[in-house]
């Protein structure tokens, strides 16, 4: 049985406009953010895709973006499931810092290697440290070897596939059209598996915010086709504009 499935990265957040490393830190959308989630919700309104079933991260961020999206497209009603597998990458020590921070407690050769690298994590987060995830309730159910203190982005690509095999293709196996409101490296996770991009290109793949990018599925959830965006000239210019990010 086909499916439908859309992925929606979360809109700007008060830390990006801070621009500190957010990872796992639950902080919420900026202004900016929920004018992006509210106008995901037209482009789900006016595409006449209709999400059954809904997944989210645990983080405020994905959650505020796909209840503004979803009352937007009056779907509110539609069941939702919410699991720390589809959070954003975490970021150890990085978490709380900015481009500059970083630079100075770590160095420029350091900071290339961490930005370029598909298995190699930045330091942990130390336990007590203020942005730590330590004694968060919302992860009370995951054994204290489980919590993340770091990833690379393989390590969360090593996380989010059993949820994805587990869970999410099971709603997609009965035909549902499935929303997955999630991060920049959880999405990227998902498009890299659903793609195959390679491990040396995927840090280069920009998944811009707010924009629902659609996959056709077939009966062993492959894309049919090339994933497409609700709104592609918004997307490229959203796409760009992360990519800039990295160049001032
Ligand atoms: C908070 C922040 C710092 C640096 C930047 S950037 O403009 O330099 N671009 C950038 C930087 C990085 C990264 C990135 O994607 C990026 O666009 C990373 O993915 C990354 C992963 C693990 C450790 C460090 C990095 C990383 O420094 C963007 C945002």
């Amino acid at each position: 049985m086909t499916s439908t499935l859309i992925l929606l990265r979360h809109g700007n957040s008060d830390w990006n406009q801070k621009n500190l490393f957010t990872g796992w830190v639950d902080v919420r959308l900026s202004e900016q953010g929920i004018a992006e989630a509210k106008r995901a919700g037209e482009l789900l309104a006016e595409s006449g895709l209709k999400p059954q079933v809904l997944y989210t991260s645990l983080l405020t961020r994905a959650i505020q973006t796909a209840n503004l999206a979803l009352e937007v497209a009056d779907r509110l009603w539609i069941p939702v499931k919410r699991d720390w597998r589809l959070n954003e990458r975490h970021y150890g020590a990085l978490q709380g810092l900015d481009k500059a921070e970083t630079l100075e407690k770590y160095g420029p050769e350091q900071f290339q290697i961490w930005r370029r690298s598909f298995d190699t994590p930045p330091p942990a987060l130390a336990d007590d440290a203020e942005w730590s995830q330590v004694g968060d309730e919302r992860y009370a159910d995951l054994a204290d070897s489980e919590l993340p203190r770091t990833e690379s982005l393989k390590l969360v690509i090593d996380r989010l596939l059993p949820y994805w095999e587990s869970d999410i293709t099971k709603d997609l196996g009965e035909g549902k059209t499935v929303l997955v409101t999630a991060h920049g490296n959880s999405l990227r996770a998902l498009v890299k598996h659903l793609d195959g991009v390679s491990d040396a290109e995927i840090a280069e793949l920009n998944i811009p915010t707010g924009i629902p990018l659609v996959y056709e599925l077939d009966d062993d959830f492959r894309p049919t086709g090339p994933g497409r965006y609700l709104d592609p000239e918004a997307a490229a210019a959203g796409a760009a504009a992360v990519a800039n990010q990295g160049k001032k």
